[in-house]
């Protein structure tokens, strides 16, 4: 049977990178289509209702932190498990028809890519304006009509859309990495399977904002000893103060240890979510 990918698109995004970064990794025999979608939450969905099998979504950059789309939809859609994560590095470049830095008025780029290079463009173009688009390929399409705006995208959208690089590795940190999740439908065989994860990732919601509601959910993970490798809040988004918190464990959800954990948590949360256990890789730079 055809296996369906989807991403965030137009070709050439960082997502569409690391869903090849997966292909690669698959020993897979029949056909794999590649889905680009307009937006991370509809590439999600997708996977959701049966459209495609997988989705290769960003989850969070070393420079800036969680991308919250992906965080928020996870929450609202129930039954999408996790099956690996994969850490690419990013180098930014500035993409452009202008001549030179001096001749841009305007920058277009997915929001992650412009925070990830404001050091940058502060020092070098401290007066253009910076305009969000739903991805780094969506904003090259500016470039064909205003030849006073450049984008941020990729040595490989450069060479894919065959656009002038105006400056390289714009980046602030040199470092710059982005780890993405590829997630599927939840599956009972997976949840039975002998193979050892080494990371878990489950998100919460309490049923009272009191003083310490999160000691206790905390010290459930500190009294055996599993290693959060994360904790993010994310509004409720029913009322200002109210909060979920989403926790990556160094642990497998296997385990009888973490099972443990996981069910004196339930005793504590309001709403628990499982999004499964899965490995880490990282993927070389191919620019
Ligand atoms: O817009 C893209 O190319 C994406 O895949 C989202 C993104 C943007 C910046 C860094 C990592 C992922």
């Amino acid at each position: 049977m055809a296996m369906l990918i989807a991403h965030l698109g137009p070709t050439g995004t960082y997502a569409e990178q690391a869903a090849l970064a997966y292909l690669n990794r698959l020993k897979y025999e029949e056909q794999i289509t590649l889905c680009p979608y307009p937006s991370i939450a509809q590439t999600l969905k997708a996977v959701a209702r049966g459209k495609a099998d997988v989705a290769v979504v960003p989850v969070e950059n070393s420079i800036e932190g969680s991308v919250t789309i992906t965080l928020d939809t996870l929450w609202q859609l129930d039954q999408l498990q996790i099956q690996l994560a994969l850490v690419l590095p990013i180098t930014h470049a500035l993409l452009s028809h202008a001549p030179s830095l001096e001749a841009i008025n305007t920058v277009y780029s997915h929001p992650q890519a412009l925070a990830q290079c404001q050091g940058w463009l502060e020092q070098f173009l401290p007066t253009v304006e910076l305009i969000p688009a739903n991805s780094t390929t969506e904003a090259l399409q500016h470039l064909e009509q205003e030849s006073s705006a450049g984008a941020i995208s990729s040595l490989r959208a450069a060479r894919i859309y065959n656009l002038p690089i105006l400056a390289r590795a714009i980046n602030d940190y040199p470092d710059n990495c982005t780890r993405f999740w590829v997630v599927g439908q939840r599956s009972v065989s997976r949840q039975m399977s002998a193979v050892k994860y080494t990371h878990t990732s489950v998100a919460f919601s309490l049923p009272a904002n009191t003083p310490g509601a999160l000691v206790k959910p905390l010290q459930i993970f500190a009294e055996r000893s599993i290693n959060l490798s994360r904790i993010e809040s994310r509004p409720t988004k029913r009322s200002l103060g109210e909060y979920l918190f989403f926790l990556d464990l160094e642990a497998d959800a296997n385990s009888p240890l973490v099972q443990s954990a996981i069910a004196e948590l339930s005793t504590f949360t309001e709403i628990l979510k499982l999004f499964g256990s899965y490995n880490v890789v990282e993927v070389k730079s191919d620019s």
